[in-house]
């Protein structure tokens, strides 16, 4: 089936379901998931600084690949400026990558799975699933402030997804295709949510709180 949003897949083969198995093996995950401009990779820096988990960006890992100029870089800038989804198996490929890469087993992964046909593809079982609530009205404020200061600084380029039009695409893919997602890890007990509306502190202050959680169930408490 294919699913709102997503580009085609038939030119990419889907890694093994073995594969993503043995990965999977040993590794604490936990997915950040929230609307576009809730917070997510503030958070995430925050909690990788603070409490040494391992920070995987999905879309950092694309952003990678379009600045490596390869024909897939190319094709996922395209799907960005229109603010649709990557196959699956892109962002899959890349994810496990930078997983093999690292020694750290504690890992958050920040802005996936943004699709069920994601979810489905990399097997990997999230101890957790962190949810920044934020309204559209405020993740669109703070989208369209980034874009005005990141090309204030020195060698940072604003980002193409980051103006109005394609602010609401991003919304809509999130409404029609993640939201199936976070729905599932609600009823599967799983999702923790966070009000993210409020100043970075106090989010951070409630992200720690929930990742506590799940340090004392490891220590066997
Ligand atoms: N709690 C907050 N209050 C105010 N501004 C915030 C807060 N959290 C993040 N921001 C700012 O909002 C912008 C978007 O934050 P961030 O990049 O962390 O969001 P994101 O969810 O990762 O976005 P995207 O979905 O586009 O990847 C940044 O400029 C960041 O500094
Ligand atoms: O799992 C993913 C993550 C990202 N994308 C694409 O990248 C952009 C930007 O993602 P951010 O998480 O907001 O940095 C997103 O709009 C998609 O085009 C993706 O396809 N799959």
């Amino acid at each position: 089936m294919e699913l709102p949003g997503a580009a085609k897949t038939e030119d990419h083969v889907p890694p093994s379901k073995e594969a993503n198995e043995q990965l999977s093996k040993g590794y604490t995950v936990v997915y950040v998931l929230g609307c576009p401009g809730s917070g997510k990779s503030t958070q995430c820096s925050k909690i990788s600084a603070g409490l040494g988990f391992f920070h995987l960006s999905a879309g950092d890992l694309l952003q990678e690949e379009i600045n490596s100029g390869s024909e897939d870089g190319k094709m996922i800038a395209d799907l960005k400026r229109e603010g649709r989804l990557v196959p699956s198996e892109i962002v899959v490929k890349l994810l496990q990558q930078a997983m093999q890469r690292t020694g750290n087993k504690k890992s958050l992964i920040d802005g996936f799975p943004r699709n069920e046909e994601n979810q489905n593809i990399i097997k990997i079982e999230p101890e957790l699933v962190l949810l920044l609530d934020c309204s559209e009205e405020e993740s669109t404020r703070r989208l369209l402030n980034r874009n005005q200061l990141i090309p204030l600084l020195p060698i940072m380029k604003g980002r193409v997804d980051d103006n109005a039009e394609t602010i609401k695409k991003r919304f809509k893919v999130y409404s029609e295709s993640t939201l199936p997602v976070i729905n599932y890890y609600s009823s599967n007990g799983k999702l923790r949510r966070i009000d993210a509306e409020r100043p970075i502190e106090e989010v951070y202050e409630s992200v720690k709180e929930i990742l506590s959680e799940l340090e004392q169930k490891h220590q066997g408490h």
